[in-house]
């Protein structure tokens, strides 16, 4: 469904009436500092929804991600979450309202061993709670296995998985996945997509960029495709993949 840059991205889809909506992003606008990336941004997902946004380098699909974990300049628009207004807070508020963010870079201590990682993913709390270790572990055995290595000497595969497992402490109701198959090897990106698929499938929402927009429009329930920081088309990923113009301009061919 291609979308008017000035239009809203869901109007027509029925989106508007859907009453089990987590978060709500309308007429976001953002950047750094003075400097703008997104115009009239609407986005939305739903309870237990795998949502991507895929587009080229630059688009502004890490700022979208930034933006509705409280990590940019809001420059207008709302952003609603479980009926809450969460324009403008910042991310240690975003977290208590049940969103977990994973960035691309620097989303570990590398110093830290891996189980203090995870205690860390729970610094909100007075006390660390163990059945969650407990649940990151049984979703990431690796990780048990490692946990007394510092998470620095860890692969980046291992790495990646213990960013997620940090962000899982707090058993979000939404996952910002910014780019979670960056720098891994092929087969590693396609257990990084299974365990994605995994935690989806428990019943966490997922926010997901990615670079590898083929599968991840694949795996993923709808997907948004963002150019020069505004909306360009929102559908299911089986229609985006279909699609001959995001197909010819987006996706290589
Ligand atoms: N901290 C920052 N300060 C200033 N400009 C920034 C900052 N971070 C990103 N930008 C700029 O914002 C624009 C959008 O970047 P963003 O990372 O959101 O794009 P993207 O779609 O995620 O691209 P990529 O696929 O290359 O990661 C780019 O022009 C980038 O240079």
């Amino acid at each position: 469904m291609s979308v008017d840059a000035n239009r809203n991205a869901t109007s027509g889809a029925g989106i508007e009436d859907r009453s089990d909506v987590l978060l709500r992003v309308r007429g976001l606008d953002a950047g750094y500092g003075d400097l703008q990336i997104l115009t009239d941004v609407d986005m939305d997902v739903f309870d237990g929804e795998y949502v991507t946004i895929v587009g080229p380098n630059g688009a502004g699909k890490s700022t979208t991600m930034k933006s509705v974990f409280g990590l940019t300049a809001l420059m207008g628009g709302d952003i609603q979450f479980k009926d809450e207004d969460i324009t403008g807070r910042k991310p240690e508020n975003i977290i208590h309202v049940g969103v977990g963010y994973v960035p691309q870079n620097d989303n570990i201590f590398s110093a830290l061993t891996v189980e203090e990682n995870l205690e860390m993913g729970a610094y909100i709390l007075d006390d660390v709670p163990q059945d969650a270790i407990r649940a990151v572990y049984d979703r990431f055995p690796i990780l048990e296995e490692r946990k007394h290595q510092k998470a620095g000497t860890m692969s980046g595969g291992q790495q990646q998985m213990l960013a997620m497992g940090r962000a899982l402490m707090l058993d979000p109701d939404l996952l910002l996945l910014d780019e979670p198959s960056a720098g891994l090897a092929p087969d590693l990106v396609e257990e990084m997509f299974d365990k994605i698929d995994e935690i989806n499938e428990a019943g966490t929402a997922i926010l997901m960029v990615e670079q590898n927009a083929k599968e991840a429009l694949r795996r993923c329930d709808r997907g948004y495709v963002l150019a020069n920081g505004q909306n360009r088309y929102m559908d299911t990923g089986t229609a985006l993949l279909e699609d001959e113009q995001v197909r010819q301009d987006f996706l290589g061919g």
